[in-house]
Formats: structure tokens, sequence, C-alpha cells
């Protein structure tokens, strides 16, 4: 099939895209493919990184207080909604996904009023802004949380999960994490705030850091990109040991993942999606700043099935940080229950059941 892929900004709303894609061509379906994106979004990156043919189109998100930039916002959507329709209609794709993201609303719109069968996938437990405007238009929305079917048209909801889970569930412990001189024999505590980097994370990492340089286990912190200056010149003063492995970002975070003994990070709906597909036991730092509170709501989800633990950003110290991930590192049973009861909730064949919800459409 001809597929257009469309979502951006932050990567749990491009990985999602990217293990679709995989998982079509691991199944010999995708004859070609076209990924929309904005240029300020990470998927510029990711996505040329890869190879995978790519268009970038302007669009800016709203802001939520009234604003004269949303006047901006508005004329920038109604010409990239023209601009979209002109892609559409040239690339002439059997289907178009979108993964959310405010890109995803001009190319999903563009694709609707053109009758191009359009699906969303939906990551979260509440939904974005982008996926409530478009759940109007397309016509099929794939779920991961059973609990955001209530905010979109009943009869176009599909429970798939998120087809990142897929993509990881298969990984297997491949002794990557020598790549950043850490031994894969020892336990590991992976220390990241999404795809972005969360500063108040970066801040108890550093505050736990000379404690943690004593720790009979390992340390991978990674600091999001943006952050990775203004690390290197804190820790320049500080003595970091050889258990501590500081990087800007990881490219191929699934090849990592299975070697992972803990997670301490934000609570993003595709990190989710890999911790429980993996089945990692984790130490969720919601992130306040997000729509409805969501990454509260995407937390409580594994806390409620006692697959996590949850500290609040204003809880977060380099002493609270220790104290709990002291007390997951060093009991490898209490990390045995919280694995299994995260893998519980995995959906290890999530691409499948979206690719099936692609297949019922176009024929
Ligand atoms: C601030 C914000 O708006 N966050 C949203 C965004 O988060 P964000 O983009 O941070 O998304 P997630 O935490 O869901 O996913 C992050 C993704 O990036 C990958 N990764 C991360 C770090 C790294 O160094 N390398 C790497 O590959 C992770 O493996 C994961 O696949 O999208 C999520 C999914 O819709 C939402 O739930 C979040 O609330």
């Amino acid at each position: 099939m001809r597929v257009i892929f469309s979502g951006g900004g932050t990567g749990g709303h491009i990985y999602p895209a990217l293990a679709l894609l995989q998982r079509l061509q691991e199944r010999d379906l995708l004859d070609e493919v076209l990924y929309i994106g904005t240029e300020k979004g990470l998927e510029s990156r990711i996505i040329r990184q890869k190879n995978i043919p790519f268009e970038a189109i302007e669009l800016q998100g709203f802001k939520r207080s009234l604003s004269l930039d949303n006047l901006k916002t508005v004329r920038l959507f109604l010409q990239s909604t023209h601009r979209a329709k002109r892609i559409v209609r040239d690339f002439k794709p059997d289907v178009v996904v979108g993964t959310g993201g405010y890109v995803s609303s001009a190319v999903l719109f563009a694709a609707a009023q053109l009758h191009v069968p359009t699906v969303i996938n939906e990551q979260n437990s509440v939904a974005g802004i982008t996926n409530r405007f478009l759940g109007r238009f397309v016509d099929r929305i794939s779920i991961a949380f059973p609990e955001v079917a209530a905010q979109f048209p009943k009869q176009k909801v599909v429970l798939t999960g998120n087809p990142r889970a897929q993509q990881v569930a298969g990984m297997q412990a491949n002794q990557r994490l020598t790549d950043f001189h850490l031994q894969p024999e020892v336990p590991t505590l992976l220390i990241f705030g999404g795809s972005r980097g969360a500063e108040r994370i970066n801040a108890a990492f550093l505050a736990a850091l000379p404690e943690l340089n004593k720790k009979d286990y390992q340390v991978l912190f990674v600091s999001g990109q943006v952050h990775y200056a203004k690390i290197q010149k804190a820790l320049a003063n500080k003595t970091v040991n050889k258990n501590i492995a500081v990087e800007p970002y990881i490219n191929d975070m699934p090849t990592i993942l299975p070697d992972v003994a803990v997670i301490l990070g934000r609570a993003g709906a595709t990190s989710l999606a890999e911790i429980t597909a993996l089945g990692i036991p984790s130490i969720l730092v919601p992130s306040p700043y997000v729509t409805n509170n969501h990454q509260t709501k995407n937390a409580e989800s594994l806390v409620n099935h006692q697959a996590a633990e949850m500290i609040t950003e204003e809880q977060l110290t380099g002493q609270s940080l220790l104290k709990v991930a002291d007390r997951l590192m060093q009991d490898q049973k209490l990390r045995q229950t919280m694995s299994e009861q995260a893998r519980q909730l995995g959906v290890p064949d999530a691409a499948d059941r979206l690719i099936k919800v692609m297949q019922d459409l176009i024929h």
C-alpha cells in the first residue's frame, strides 16, 4: 500500500509512526511512503536520518490563552492544508495515518476532505488537541488506553495499542550498553526526561550524582539534546565515576531498553508503551506541562497496577530520586514483580492491530 504518515513535534508522536512503517515493511505491505512533518519538530532530524522521503510544511500549535498569535496559527493552518492537499493529490496514498502533534492536523484534515481513508493513533489516556479536532473528520481512531474512547465518536474507535510496543516487544538484550562504557551484567538505571529531556529531572540527577557515584548499580543518564551543553558545563568540575554514563540522546532506544533494569523518566505515552511491552519497572515523574495533565493519568494506569512508582515533579529532588532508585535497584524481587505487572499491560501486537484497521479501510 501507499501510505502518508504525519505526526511530530516530539518523539512520542514520531516513533509510533516509524514502528508502524517498519512493521508494514517487514510484512511486505508497503509500496511507497511519504512522511509529512515540520522543519522545527524532532521529525525533520529523525525521519531524514532514516532516509525516509520527507516533506515539511509550516504550522504552529494553538496557544491555550487568547492570543493574537492564534490568528497566525489559523492562517498557517489554512495555507498548510492547501499545501497538504496538493501533496496528497500528487502522492495518491491508499491511506493517511496521523500519530499526533499539530502538524498532523492539516495533513489529516486535507486527506479527509479529499476522501482518502484516514486513521489517527492516539497514544495517550487523554486526547491531545489535534486528535480531538481530527476525530470529527477521520475514518478511524486507534487508541491505546480504553478510557480515551469517550472523547471520540464511538463508532470510529478501535483499541490497538501503540505500534511502538510491538517494535520493542521483540527486542533481546544485546549488550549495547558497552557503547556507553557500561557493563551489561551490572543492573542499570536509565534516567531520561522524554524525547526532549526535562530540566527538573536533569537537576535531580546532578544533585544525586555524588551518591550515585558510589552505587553498585550503573546509571545511564540522557539529558535531552538541548540541555546537553548545560549539563556538560555543570559536570566539568564534578566527579563522574565509571558507573555513570551521560549522553545527549539515544538514537536507537529499543536496542538499549532490554538491558535496562529500571527507568526513571516522564510518563509520555510512547515511553509507557515501551515500558509495558518489555516489562521494565519504572519510576515515573509526569510532566505537569502537558494538556489536561495527561501524563499523570498515563502514569496512574501503571501505578494502580503495581507496575510503577510515581513521584511528582514537585517531590523530585536528588534525595527523593536516590531513595526510590535505591529501593528498586537493590531489590531484585520487587523488580521482578513490577516487571510482571508491567508486562500484563503491554500490547505486543499493536502494530499488526493497527495494520488490520488500515487494511479494512482500504478494502
Ligand atoms: C511534553 C510533551 O508534549 N510530551 C508528550 C510527548 O512526549 P515525548 O515525545 O517525550 O514522548 P514519550 O515519552 O511518549 O516517548 C519518547 C520517545 O522518544 C524515545 N527516546 C527518548 C529519549 C532518547 O534519548 N531517545 C529516544 O529514542 C523513547 O524511546 C520514546 O519512544 O508525546 C507523548 C506521546 O503522545 C505524550 O504522552 C507526552 O505527554
